[in-house]
């Protein structure tokens, strides 16, 4: 897979949030996007997930060298930030099941297999009102890492996890960003230390 932002530029009214941004992005490689706050790392993640489209210049997203049109990128792409909303009447379990129902999960990845590496295995019955903010960031970049798509986007994937959370991200990364496309937006050093190259906004 190959993702290039040529001469991407978003407004929103009258503010231009990115300017003239170009990159390519390759399988195989984790790149990182850092900016202070409001520079546009996650309006950039949106725009690389297909969701939004830039103002000027445009994302070309390729496949073996073949186009791939634009509604059908999000099969392609699993995404996640400490924004993401969840159910939260759903519990862990549940969550996990309705989510790879719906988005395909990597083989041989089964909700109880993911539980158990996410060692959310004794908290599966509980519902998501009731984690706490760094079980429910686990159970989101859960959602993203093990999902069988070829573009990996993490929005700050240890805000909120302690240094146990945090190391076992790391390790997860090592082992599921490989065959894939990733890109991380972020600001903290945890977040960027797995990134081949970083790109300043
Ligand atoms: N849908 C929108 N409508 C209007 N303005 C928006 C919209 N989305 C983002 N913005 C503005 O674009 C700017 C960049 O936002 P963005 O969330 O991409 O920054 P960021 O670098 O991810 O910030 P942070 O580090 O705080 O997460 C901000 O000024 C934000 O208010």
């Amino acid at each position: 897979m190959t993702v290039r932002m040529e001469d991407v530029s978003k407004r929103f009214g009258r503010q231009w949030v990115i300017k003239q941004f170009s990159e390519a992005f390759h399988t195989d490689t984790i790149y990182g996007i850092r900016g202070r706050n409001g520079s546009g790392k996650s309006t950039l993640l949106r725009m690389l997930s297909g969701q939004l489209s830039p103002s000027r210049g445009r994302v070309v997203f390729q496949k073996a060298g073949v186009a791939i049109p634009p509604d059908r990128i999000y099969r392609y792409v699993s995404w996640t930030g400490p924004y993401f909303e969840v159910v939260e009447e759903l519990t862990v379990l549940e969550m996990l099941t309705f989510h790879f129902r719906l988005k395909p999960a990597a083989e041989g990845m089964t909700p109880a297999i993911i539980l158990d590496r996410t060692g959310l295995t004794p908290f599966a019955d509980r519902p998501l009102l009731d984690c706490s903010s760094g079980m429910r960031q686990r159970i989101l970049l859960a959602t993203a890492l093990y999902a069988a798509a070829p573009i990996l986007l993490l929005d700050e994937p240890t805000v909120t996890l302690d240094r146990e959370a945090a190391e076992w991200f790391e390790a997860e990364l090592q082992r599921f960003a490989v065959g894939r496309l990733t890109v991380i937006a972020s600001n903290d050093p945890r977040d960027l230390k797995a990134c081949a190259s970083v790109t300043d906004l």
